[in-house]
């Protein structure tokens, strides 16, 4: 069931079944924490979640390209000033070279200020004999091995806001203060071309006269835990509800069920929402998805996240976004190369290779310039730091290195020079 009533709301998504939710073992706290969360102000305005879906809405028409990153997982001990500020400047970057390659304008769209619940594939994990439930983000639990950590603590939902809140206020603070102006970024890159040889070949792109992307940030998450979501589900101006926890918020593939919980709470809110699209899904699946969450055909309100897999994108994207054509759908169709693409080191580090990743984002772009319908960015997780997690990319990390700074509290991100890599040779590929 999907979860607690916040006072006074009655929220239609309240009673269907929903997958991917704690064992919350504290009813009564986690009522007391819903009804305080409900009462506290929203994270986000929905003036600015209906900004981003205009901007969307260019993406969708192919006069602009969006792009989507940050953590796997954000986590409370990470949240300083200076992590912020690099996932920023790594955006910032990687959006001025898109915009560079594809001569459009570039929306930025985080993972950022409320990433902090994850599905997880099993419920339990088992280490020497041991079960424990699974680490489920610091929403929920800890990631320590210990049955104290693994409980989960709907203290922890009150934490979330917070970070949430913090993360949000210095956003907004930097964009006051004009942080990372274009001129700044383009010499950013400069200056990453120039630092090595092999970066060299990328100079070209950065000459191009074009719109250089804009400072705005927007912030996005899963909308897994239906209880803190729904206690910060208010009307907007005209009355329609509103999901204020961040600026958009997606579906996760294994949440995606038309009779559950989740696809009623993405019909019921007004913000853009994505949708996680993996191999097994079928067209007829993508259409039901887009009658419930978008009958309008609203331009910006939804998203298709394909994370296929690069054995498959080619094989199963084409007929996914041929037959959504064919129906009338205009939804932003973006490129997530990391989550098909896992799998494990030798030192049995969860890793992704950066030439794997990179092939998947070649196979989305090669699906739809056959089909003649656009592409309308990547989705990525990343960080601003100089983290070993991912293997391969220029700066060649291998597998030996994986342990030298895995630091995700999850799954594996590219670190700073890889994303900006990644986005020089997606802009390789859009310069055509
Ligand atoms: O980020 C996505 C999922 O939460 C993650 O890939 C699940 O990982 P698992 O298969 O280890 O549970
Ligand atoms: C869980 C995620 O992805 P997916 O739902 O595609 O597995 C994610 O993006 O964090």
């Amino acid at each position: 069931m999907s979860g607690v009533a916040p006072p006074g709301a009655e929220h239609s998504w309240q009673g269907l079944p929903a997958a991917q939710q704690p064992q919350w073992p504290d009813a009564a706290a986690l009522r007391a924490t819903v009804a305080e969360l409900s009462a506290l102000p929203p994270l986000v305005l929905a003036t600015e979640c209906d900004r981003l879906r205009e901007r969307l809405a260019l993406a969708a028409r192919g006069e602009a390209m969006v792009l989507q990153g940050g953590d796997c997982a954000e986590a409370f001990h990470q949240i300083s000033s200076g992590q912020v500020r690099a996932k920023v400047r790594t955006l910032r970057q990687m959006a001025d070279v898109l915009s560079a390659g594809a001569g459009v304008p570039v929306v930025t769209v985080g993972r950022l200020a409320g990433q902090y619940s994850k599905p997880r594939s099993q419920p339990v994990e088992v280490r020497g004999g041991v079960a424990l439930p699974s680490y489920r983000g610091d929403s929920v639990n800890g990631p320590a091995f210990t049955k104290e950590a693994r409980r989960p603590d709907p203290g922890r939902l009150h934490r979330m806001y917070g970070v949430s809140a913090a993360t949000l206020n210095l956003l907004r603070a930097l964009a006051v203060e004009g942080f990372a102006p274009s001129h700044e970024v383009r010499a950013w890159n400069r200056e990453f071309v120039a630092s090595a040889p092999a970066r060299r070949r990328f100079a070209p792109l950065l000459r191009r006269g074009v719109p250089v992307a804009s400072g705005e940030v927007f912030t996005s998450h899963e909308a897994l835990l239906l209880d803190y979501e729904g206690a910060l589900a208010r009307p907007g101006a005209d009355g329609g509800l509103y999901a204020l926890s961040g600026h958009m918020v997606w579906i996760g593939e294994r949440t995606r069920q038309l009779d559950g919980a989740h696809v009623e709470f993405a019909s019921r809110v007004r913000n853009p929402v994505g949708v996680k699209l993996g191999p097994g899904v079928s067209a007829d699946e993508v259409l039901a998805l887009a009658d419930r969450i978008d009958p309008d055909r609203e331009p910006g309100r939804l998203t298709f996240i394909s994370r296929m897999g690069t054995e498959r994108v080619r094989d199963v994207l084409p007929g996914l976004v041929d037959k959504a054509r064919a129906e009338g759908l205009a939804p932003v169709w973006l490129c997530d190369p990391m989550h098909g693409n896992t799998f494990a080191a030798p030192s049995g580090h969860k890793t992704r290779s950066f030439d794997a990743v990179l092939d998947e984002v070649a196979g989305f772009f090669e699906v739809h310039r056959a089909l003649g319908t656009h592409a309308g960015g990547v989705h990525l997780e990343l960080t601003g730091d100089h983290v070993t997690e991912c293997v391969g990319g220029l700066e060649g990390v291998g597998h030996e290195q994986l342990h030298e700074r895995y630091e995700t509290a999850c799954d594996p991100r590219l670190n700073h020079a890889q994303s900006v890599e990644l986005a020089f040779r997606t802009a390789e590929l859009l310069a055509g």
